[in-house]
Formats: C-alpha cells, sequence, structure tokens
C-alpha cells in the first residue's frame, strides 16, 4: 500500500485487518517507517504498508526493484477529499516504473475518504481521477495498463469490497472456488454464498451471481454475532477413546423478513456463510441437505488447498 502522508493507509489497514472502530483513526500517527504483516488466510498475506512522506525511489530506504518484483499487488491509496493532482502524478511515475519489472503486477487505485463527498461528486471525482491517469499513461506509453479503481471509506463496507476484490485477484484457484460455490448454490437452493475470512471479514470467494452490498453487511455482521455466542458455550466433544475434539462452529438464524442465515466453519479461518429462504414444513430436511452438501464443498476445499500448497 504506498501514497501521500495522511492518506489513510494506516487506518485501511487497522480497520480491514486488526477490527479497529473507524473513529479511533483519528488518533493514528502518522507512520515513519515501512511495516510489513503477514496473515494466514486461504492465501498467506503479506500487507506492506509504504509511509507516504518517504521516497519509493530513494536507493538507501527501499531496493525498488525486488520490492516491485516480489509484490503481486499495489494499492495506491488517494486522498479524495485533499488536493490530488500530485497524488496523481506520482502514481503514473510508481506505475511507469512498476510495470518494467513486474509486467504481472496487479494495480488496484483506492479513492478514498468518499464519505465526505456527495453521491454526484464522488462519481464526478471518479471520473476525473481516471480521465487524468488515463492521460498519464498515455504520455508514457502506458495505455495498455490495466488499472482498477474503487470508491472507498473506512466508514462504510466499501473498504471491505474492495479489499475483497483486491485479495481474489491474487487467489490463483479462484475459478475453481468460484465454480465449487456456484454447484454448492445449485445443489442447496441457496440464494447467495461468501466464503468469508473470519478476521478481516474479507470475502475470498463468493458464487457467479452480482454481490449485492446489505447482503453482505448481513452476512459479516451474522459472523460477529455466531463469534460471540460461539464464545458462550462449550465447543468441544469427548471422543470414544477420550481425546476431547473441538467440533466446527455451525450457526443458523432466521430472520424476521423469512430470510435464513447459515454460517459453517471451514479450514484457515474461513467461514462459509449463506442466505436462504425455508419453507417452515421442510427446515429440517431442507438443512440436512445442505449441511451435508456444505461437508462435500469443506472436503473439496481441503484437497484444493493441499495441492496449492504442494504446487
Ligand atoms: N473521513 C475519512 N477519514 C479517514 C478515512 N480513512 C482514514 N481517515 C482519516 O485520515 C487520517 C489519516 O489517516 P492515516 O491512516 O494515519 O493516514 P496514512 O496514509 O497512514 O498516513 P501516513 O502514515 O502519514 O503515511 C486519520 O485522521 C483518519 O481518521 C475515511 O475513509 N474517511
Amino acid at each position: 500500500m504506498s501514497n501521500k502522508y495522511r492518506s489513510g493507509k494506516s487506518s485501511i489497514c487497522k480497520v480491514v485487518f486488526h477490527d479497529m472502530q473507524p473513529l479511533d483513526t483519528l488518533y493514528l500517527e502518522s507512520t515513519t517507517k515501512p511495516t510489513t504483516e503477514n496473515f494466514k488466510s486461504l492465501i498467506d498475506l503479506a500487507v506492506m504498508e509504504l509511509p507516504g512522506q518517504l521516497n519509493l525511489f530513494e536507493p538507501s530506504l527501499y531496493d525498488s526493484e525486488k520490492l516491485f518484483s516480489s509484490i503481486g499487488a499495489l494499492v495506491y491509496v488517494i486522498d479524495s477529499q485533499d488536493e490530488y493532482l500530485s497524488a496523481l502524478q506520482n502514481l503514473a511515475v510508481i506505475i511507469k516504473y512498476a510495470c518494467s519489472v513486474n509486467s504481472k503486477l496487479h494495480i488496484e487505485v483506492l479513492i478514498h475518504k468518499i464519505d465526505g463527498l456527495s453521491e454526484d461528486f464522488r462519481l464526478e471525482t471518479q471520473r476525473d481521477i481516471m480521465q487524468r491517469v488515463g492521460d498519464d499513461l498515455l504520455d508514457y506509453g502506458l495505455d495498455g495498463v490495466q488499472i482498477s479503481f474503487y470508491l472507498t471509506s473506512i466508514f462504510d463496507h466499501s473498504i471491505y469490497e474492495a479489499f475483497s476484490r483486491i485479495v481474489q485477484k491474487l487467489i490463483y484457484e479462484l475459478p475453481a472456488l468460484e465454480n465449487l460455490l456456484d454447484l454448492l448454490m445449485q445443489y442447496s437452493t441457496l440464494d447467495k454464498v461468501f466464503l468469508f475470512d473470519v478476521n478481516s471479514k474479507i470475502y475470498v470467494a463468493t458464487d457467479s451471481s452480482p454481490v449485492d452490498m446489505q447482503t453482505y453487511e448481513v452476512c459479516a455482521e451474522f459472523i460477529d454475532v455466531t463469534i460471540d455466542l460461539d464464545g458462550l458455550y462449550e465447543n468441544s466433544g469427548q471422543e470414544a477413546d477420550g481425546t476431547v475434539r473441538s467440533q466446527p462452529t455451525r450457526c443458523v438464524s432466521k430472520l424476521q423478513s423469512g430470510s435464513v442465515l447459515y454460517l459453517h466453519q471451514m479450514i484457515r479461518g474461513l467461514a462459509l456463510v449463506a442466505v436462504m429462504r425455508l419453507e417452515d414444513e421442510n427446515d429440517a430436511n431442507a438443512l440436512a441437505v445442505i449441511d451435508h452438501n456444505v461437508l462435500v464443498f469443506k472436503k473439496s476445499l481441503e484437497k484444493l488447498w493441499e495441492r496449492a500448497r504442494i504446487k
């Protein structure tokens, strides 16, 4: 993650990966040194923050070639509430260099702090930024470079949505995962299914139907409720030989609207969360089928992970 001073990089890391309350980021001090944090999810993720006050191309600070050739995605944060022209020029220079050392790099631009802009102004700002970045790249002869833009804020779910999409680009097995989730939907009559990283609430995969932000929010909040409830109860069983084995967390909850939320713990800190509608009289049967299919999905996920590890 890179960009200017006070654009919001540390806040994003704290809110997404450390569950910090957005308002508490007001008191974060400016980062003075590059930092790296490692997270284990479906993939091992290293998030590196490059402080805005340091020059990326200063040889005594960074080995730029090594840095850019070792990363999978560059996330550039632009403060949409501040004057951003110099940030855009800086971005063009970074892209020019990054593309020369790593042609596979995903370039992701967060147009951040959009909570302070009106709905119309958000889209106008996005259009302006995309246009300017496009023109700058054209000047460098880099018009074929693919860049993704996201409107984000730490005060709503947009930052999780953006990070979900960014992390998904780094998962080599994503098409296979999406296929498995589509099959699960088809055979279990689910309306929507997500594979969540429980700690960050990033979804590492979902089925191929469009993501609706409200459904995402309900599912993410259901994870918190389940974890709180799970802490209250003993979640382990004794085997015949006396060993105590903890059971994977599973939770089903019916909302007033009639929708049913379903959560089943998977491997590597992941949970499968689904939304569905059940006819009352068939609840138990339908849930038994879903449980069975989810266990089949979990086994496939384990195999996928084993194979990915061997590669
Ligand atoms: N309104 C609004 N403020 C934000 C948002 N994200 C971060 N901020 C605020 O922006 C200020 C700077 O955030 P930091 O996370 O310290 O910025 P940084 O890019 O890490 O800054 P350096 O460490 O100096 O490079 C803080 O006061 C945050 O509360 C956002 O989405 N909306």
